[in-house]
C-alpha cells in the first residue's frame, strides 16, 4: 500500500509509482495483454509494429486474384503499407527536425512511428506508454536495429512526462489522445515543446455536425475502453494551450479503403463495421491536426 503524506506543502504526486488513476491502470493492463494477430502479423512484414490505422488507395494489382494462394499474405502486406503511409503523413507535418532535436511520441505503442521518425530525421526520439510490455517490446526492437542510443520507450503517463520544459522540437499523439483529457494533454505538450516547435495528432473524433456521439462511436469506445473526443474539443483545447493549428486535414475518405480491405481479410477483429459505418454516416472523422507551439 502507498502511504500519501498529506502534510501541507508536501508534493503528493512525486514518487508515487504506477499509473495516476484506476482508469490508467485498466489501460496499462489492456495494452499489456494485447496480442491481436492484425497487429503482430502486419508488424512482422518489416519489423515496424503499429497500433494505428492506414490511409491511401489500395494497390489492387499488388493483391493478385481473389482465391489465389498468396492473397492473404499480400493483403497483410498491403494493410501494413497503408499503416506505415499513415505514420509517414504524420511525420511530414512535423516540418524540419534537426539531428540534434528531440521528438516525443506520447502513447508510443510498440514503437513503429518512433523508429520511422529516427530513420527520417536522425534525431533522438523518446516515447511513453502506460504498458510495460509495449515499452519492453519497443526497446528490444530498437536494440535489434542498433538505434537504442537514439530511440527509447518509457513506462510513463503522457500527462506528466519526464522531459524538461521547452526542450522538444516536436511531439505527437498517433491515435492515443482518446485516453486522456485534452486540456491536460495539450498543457503537457505545450510545456515540453520549445516555442516554434510542432505538435501533430492523427485521431478519430466525433463530428459535432452530427450532433452527439453516434452508436458506432459508442461501440468503438467500448471496444477499446477509450473516450473519443469531438473535433470541437480538440480545437478548443489546443487554442487554450498555445497550440495554433497550421493544418487540419480530414483523412476520413483516405482511411476508408484500408477498412474496406481489412473487412475482407482473415484478420478482422469485429470492429470494422463500426469504423466503416460511422465514417460513412458522417458521425466520425479521421483527422490530422498539426499545430505550432507559440
Ligand atoms: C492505439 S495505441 C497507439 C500506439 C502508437 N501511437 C501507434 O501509433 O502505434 C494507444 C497507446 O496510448 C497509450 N496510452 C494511453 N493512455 C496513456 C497515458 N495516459 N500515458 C501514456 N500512454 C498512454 C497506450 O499505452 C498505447 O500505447
Ligand atoms: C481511431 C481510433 C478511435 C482509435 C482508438 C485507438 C486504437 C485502439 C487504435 C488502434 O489500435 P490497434 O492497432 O491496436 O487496433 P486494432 O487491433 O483494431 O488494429
Ligand atoms: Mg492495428
Amino acid at each position: 500500500m502507498t502511504t500519501i503524506d498529506l502534510t501541507p506543502g508536501t508534493d503528493t504526486t512525486a514518487a508515487i509509482p504506477g499509473p495516476a488513476t484506476p482508469y490508467q491502470d485498466d489501460i496499462a493492463r489492456y495494452w499489456d495483454q494485447e496480442a491481436r494477430p492484425v497487429n503482430l502479423r502486419l508488424g512482422d512484414v518489416d519489423g515496424l509494429y503499429h497500433h494505428h490505422y492506414g490511409i491511401g488507395d489500395v494497390d489492387v494489382a499488388a493483391l493478385g486474384e481473389p482465391g489465389e494462394g498468396a492473397r492473404e499474405r499480400k493483403v497483410i502486406a498491403e494493410l501494413h503499407r497503408l499503416e506505415s503511409a499513415q505514420a509517414d503523413v504524420l511525420l511530414d507535418h512535423l516540418g524540419g527536425v534537426p539531428r540534434e532535436g528531440l521528438l516525443v511520441d506520447a502513447g508510443c505503442g510498440r514503437g513503429g512511428s518512433m523508429v520511422m521518425a529516427h530513420q527520417r530525421f536522425g534525431c533522438r526520439v523518446e516515447g511513453v506508454t502506460l504498458s510495460a510490455k509495449q515499452a519492453e517490446f519497443a526497446n528490444q526492437r530498437v536494440r535489434q536495429l542498433g538505434i537504442d542510443e537514439y530511440v527509447r520507450s518509457q513506462v510513463c503517463n503522457m500527462l506528466d512526462m519526464p522531459f524538461e520544459t521547452g526542450t522538444a522540437a516536436g511531439s505527437w499523439n498517433n491515435e492515443s489522445s482518446m485516453y486522456v483529457d485534452l486540456h491536460d494533454l495539450f498543457a503537457e505538450h505545450s510545456r515540453i515543446l520549445a516555442v516554434g516547435g510542432r505538435y501533430v495528432t492523427i485521431t478519430g473524433c466525433w463530428n459535432p455536425v452530427y450532433g452527439q456521439p453516434s452508436k458506432w462511436v459508442s461501440q468503438i469506445n467500448a471496444h477499446f475502453e477509450c473516450n473519443i473526443h469531438s473535433r470541437r474539443e480538440y480545437l478548443r483545447a489546443m487554442a487554450d494551450n498555445r497550440l495554433v493549428p497550421n493544418a487540419v486535414i480530414d483523412l476520413t475518405a483516405a482511411t476508408l479503403p484500408y477498412w474496406e480491405l481489412r473487412a475482407t481479410s482473415s484478420l478482422v477483429t469485429g470492429i470494422e463495421e463500426a469504423f466503416i459505418s460511422s465514417y460513412k454516416d458522417g458521425s466520425f472523422q479521421y483527422l490530422l491536426i498539426a499545430a505550432d507551439r507559440v
